[in-house]
C-alpha cells in the first residue's frame, strides 16, 4: 500500500507533525514514545465502537483506558475534567502515560486540557476526527474549557506530541458538521491564504466533498495557516490572534445560544461582522465584505443575527481574551489576508456594524 500522508510540521519550541491522510491511524503510536505504558483515550459517545477499535489497536504496547464524556460543549466542563482525573488516578497513570484526544474540537480542547493538568502535563496525542478539528482545534496546542460566564474561559497552551488527521474518519460525519467546519477553513483564507477563497468559490460542491482532490488540498492549505502561525507565536504574545478572526462576537453567539449553535455557524456570522467593522472603519472594500457573505451563504451558514440581541453579547465580548483592561480588541481585515487589530473601538462603532448584520 503507497503512503499518501503529508506530513505538516510545526516548529519551534514545541515541534511536532499533523499528518493528514487516509487510513493513517496507526501513525497515534509515533506520538508516544518509548516510556509510555498507559494511554487514556478521551472520545465522546459518538465514538464508542470507534475508540473501542483504536484502543484494540493499542492492546499489544499499552494499558489501553477509554474516558467516554458529553458529547460537544456538555464535555467541555471542569466537571468533565474531574471525571478523567479521577479515571487517570485511580489507574495510578505517571508522568509517562499519555492522553489521547480521539473526536471533535470539543474531546480535544478537552483532552488536551487534561493531558496539561494532570502531574502538570503529561503526552499528548491529538486524533481530531471532525473537520474543524483537523483544519484548527486539534493544531496548536490550546486547550480549554468554559465556564458559566464564557467560551473556552480556563485553559492552558499545551502542545501535543502529534497530530493524526485521518480523513477516512469524516465518512460518518454529518454533511452539516462539515460545513460548520468550513468556517474555520474560510477563516483561513481571509486571514491568510486566498487559494482558499478561490477553491471554494470555483465549485463548492467539489469543495465540500470529502473524496475530492479540492478538499483534501483545503485541509491542508487551512493546517498550514495553522502551523505557521503558532510556530511564530505559540502563546498568543502577538500574531496568534489573528486565528481570532470572528471568534469575538461568535463566542458571544455560542454563549448568548447556551452552545446550541454550531463553533462554526458563530464563527461565520462573527467574521462577517468583523467585515463590516472593518469596512466602516474604512480600511476594507464593499466587495471583500460582500464576498465573505457570498462564500459563507454558498456553505449555508448564516452570516445575520437577531437584532435585539446586542446589549447582551455586548456584555460578553468585554470577556473575551483579547480585552484589555476594559478595552474591546477585534480582529479586523485591511485586505484579504491583511488582519490588523481594532483596538477600543467605540461602542457606535460597534453597534453600527452590528445593524448590517441584524436579522
Ligand atoms: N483549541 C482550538 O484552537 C480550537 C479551534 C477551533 C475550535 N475549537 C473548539 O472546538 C469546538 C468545536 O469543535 P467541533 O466543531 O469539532 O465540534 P464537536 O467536537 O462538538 O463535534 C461535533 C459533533 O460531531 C460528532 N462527531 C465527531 N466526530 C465524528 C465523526 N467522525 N463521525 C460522526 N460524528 C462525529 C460529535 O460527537 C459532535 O456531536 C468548540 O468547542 C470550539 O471552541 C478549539
Ligand atoms: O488557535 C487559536 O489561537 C484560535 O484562536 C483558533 C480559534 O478558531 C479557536 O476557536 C480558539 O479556541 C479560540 O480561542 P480563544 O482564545 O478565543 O478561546
Ligand atoms: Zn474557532
Amino acid at each position: 500500500m503507497t503512503d499518501d500522508s503529508t506530513a505538516i510540521p510545526v516548529t519551534g519550541d514545541t515541534a511536532y507533525d499533523i499528518v493528514v491522510g487516509r487510513g493513517v491511524l496507526d501513525r497515534v503510536g509515533d506520538g508516544l514514545g518509548p516510556g509510555v505504558k498507559k494511554v487514556l483515550v478521551v472520545h465522546p459517545p459518538t465514538l464508542a465502537v470507534l475508540a473501542a477499535e483504536l484502543r484494540e489497536q493499542l492492546l499489544d504496547r499499552y494499558e489501553v483506558l477509554l474516558a467516554e464524556i458529553p458529547d460537544a460543549e456538555a464535555g467541555k466542563r471542569v466537571e468533565v475534567a474531574a471525571f478523567c482525573w479521577q479515571v487517570m488516578g485511580q489507574a495510578d497513570f505517571t508522568r509517562t502515560d499519555a492522553v489521547i484526544g480521539f473526536g471533535g474540537g470539543a474531546v480535544t480542547d478537552l483532552a488536551g486540557f487534561v493531558a496539561a493538568t494532570w502531574l502538570r502535563g503529561v503526552t499528548l496525542v491529538q486524533v481530531p476526527t471532525t473537520l474543524l478539528g483537523m483544519v484548527d482545534a486539534a493544531v496548536g496546542g490550546k486547550t480549554g474549557i468554559n465556564t458559566n460566564e464564557g467560551k473556552n474561559l480556563v485553559g492552558a497552551f499545551y502542545p501535543p506530541s502529534i497530530v493524526v488527521a485521518d480523513l477516512d474518519l469524516l465518512t460518518s460525519l454529518p454533511r452539516n458538521e462539515i460545513l460548520a467546519g468550513f468556517a474555520e477553513v474560510v477563516k483561513a483564507g481571509f486571514i491568510s491564504e486566498p487559494e482558499i477563497l478561490d477553491i471554494i468559490e470555483a465549485d463548492v460542491d467539489r469543495a465540500t466533498d470529502p473524496t475530492s482532490d479540492e478538499f483534501r488540498r483545503l485541509i491542508e492549505l487551512s493546517i498550514g495557516v495553522k502551523a505557521r502561525v503558532v510556530s511564530t507565536d505559540f502563546k498568543e504574545a502577538g500574531l496568534r490572534e489573528i486565528l481570532n478572526y470572528g471568534h469575538t462576537l461568535g463566542h458571544a453567539i455560542e454563549h448568548a445560544e447556551r452552545y446550541q449553535w454550531r463553533h462554526g455557524a458563530a464563527v461565520s456570522v462573527g467574521m462577517v461582522y468583523a467585515a463590516e467593522l472593518s469596512r466602516l472603519t474604512g480600511s476594507l472594500p464593499d466587495a471583500v465584505v460582500d464576498r465573505h457573505r457570498d462564500i459563507l451563504t454558498s456553505l449555508t451558514l448564516p452570516t445575520s443575527y437577531p437584532a435585539g440581541r446586542w446589549q447582551t453579547l455586548l456584555a460578553t465580548m468585554q470577556r473575551d481574551k483579547k480585552s484589555r483592561g476594559g478595552m474591546l480588541r477585534f480582529i479586523v481585515l485591511d485586505d484579504i489576508a491583511r488582519p490588523s487589530v481594532l483596538q477600543g473601538p467605540e461602542t457606535a462603532l460597534l453597534f453600527a456594524a452590528y445593524q448590517e448584520i441584524a436579522s
